[in-house]
C-alpha cells in the first residue's frame, strides 16, 4: 500500500507539469492505480492505520504526487456527522475537468496543507465556492456531479495537481489574509 514514501516533495518537477490524460477505455493499471490511491486515504483517515504507517491525514490525492503525471484523482471526504457514517464523496475521478464554476468564490478559514508541502504555509487559498465537475468513473461511465463547500475545495485542490498548481499559488504574497468582497470563508 502507498505511504508517505512514495509521495513526492516540492522540487520535484512532476508537481509543476501538466499530467497527461488517461485514454479510454481506462487500462487496468490506471484502475489499480486509484483503488490504491483511494485505499491510502481510508488508511490516512484510520487512526490505528495512519499511526502504524506513519501517514499524515489525507482527504484527496492526485497521481502526480506518486511521480505519475497522469489525470486520476481519488477523494474521500467523510461527513462530520457520526450518525450516518456514510462519507460525503468517496470517489476516483479520471481526466476531471471544471465545466462549470460560480463566480462566488470561497476559502477555509484556517488556510491548506499539501501532503507535497512539508512546511506550513499561511494565507487565504481562494477557489470558487460551487463546481460542476465532469470526470470518467472507473467503470469508464461519463459522470457529472456539483460540489460546494469543504468537498469544492478538495477537488479543486486535486485537480490543481493535475495541472502542476500548487495551493500556495493562490495566496496573495503581500497579504495573505486579505479577503475581496463576498468571498465565503468556510470553517
Ligand atoms: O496534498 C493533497 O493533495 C492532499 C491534501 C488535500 C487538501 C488539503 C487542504 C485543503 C483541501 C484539500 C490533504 O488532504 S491535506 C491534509 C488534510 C487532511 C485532512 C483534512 C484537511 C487536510
Ligand atoms: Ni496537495
Amino acid at each position: 500500500s502507498i505511504n508517505m514514501d512514495d509521495i513526492i516533495r516540492e522540487g520535484n518537477p512532476t508537481l509543476r507539469a501538466m499530467a497527461d490524460e488517461i485514454s479510454l477505455p481506462i487500462e487496468k493499471e490506471w484502475i489499480t492505480l486509484g483503488e490504491k490511491m483511494l485505499e491510502f486515504l481510508r488508511n490516512s483517515q484510520d487512526p490505528v492505520k495512519s499511526e502504524e504507517m506513519g501517514l499524515r491525514g489525507g482527504v484527496g490525492i492526485a497521481a502526480p504526487q506518486l511521480d505519475v503525471s497522469k489525470r486520476i484523482i481519488a477523494v474521500l471526504v467523510p461527513n462530520d456527522d457520526l450518525e450516518n457514517p456514510a462519507s460525503l464523496i468517496e470517489e476516483i475521478l479520471y481526466n476531471p475537468k471544471i465545466i462549470a464554476h460560480s463566480v462566488q468564490k470561497a476559502c477555509l478559514k484556517d488556510g491548506e496543507g499539501c501532503l507535497s508541502v512539508d512546511r506550513e504555509i499561511q494565507g487565504f487559498v481562494v477557489r470558487y465556492a460551487r463546481i460542476t465537475v465532469q470526470y470518467t468513473n472507473k467503470d469508464g461511465e461519463t459522470k457529472k456531479i456539483k460540489l460546494r463547500g469543504y468537498e469544492a475545495i478538495v477537488v479543486q485542490h486535486e485537480i490543481d495537481h493535475l495541472n502542476g498548481v500548487m495551493f500556495f499559488d493562490h495566496i496573495n504574497e503581500l497579504e495573505p489574509f486579505k479577503l475581496e468582497k463576498g468571498v465565503l470563508v468556510l470553517e
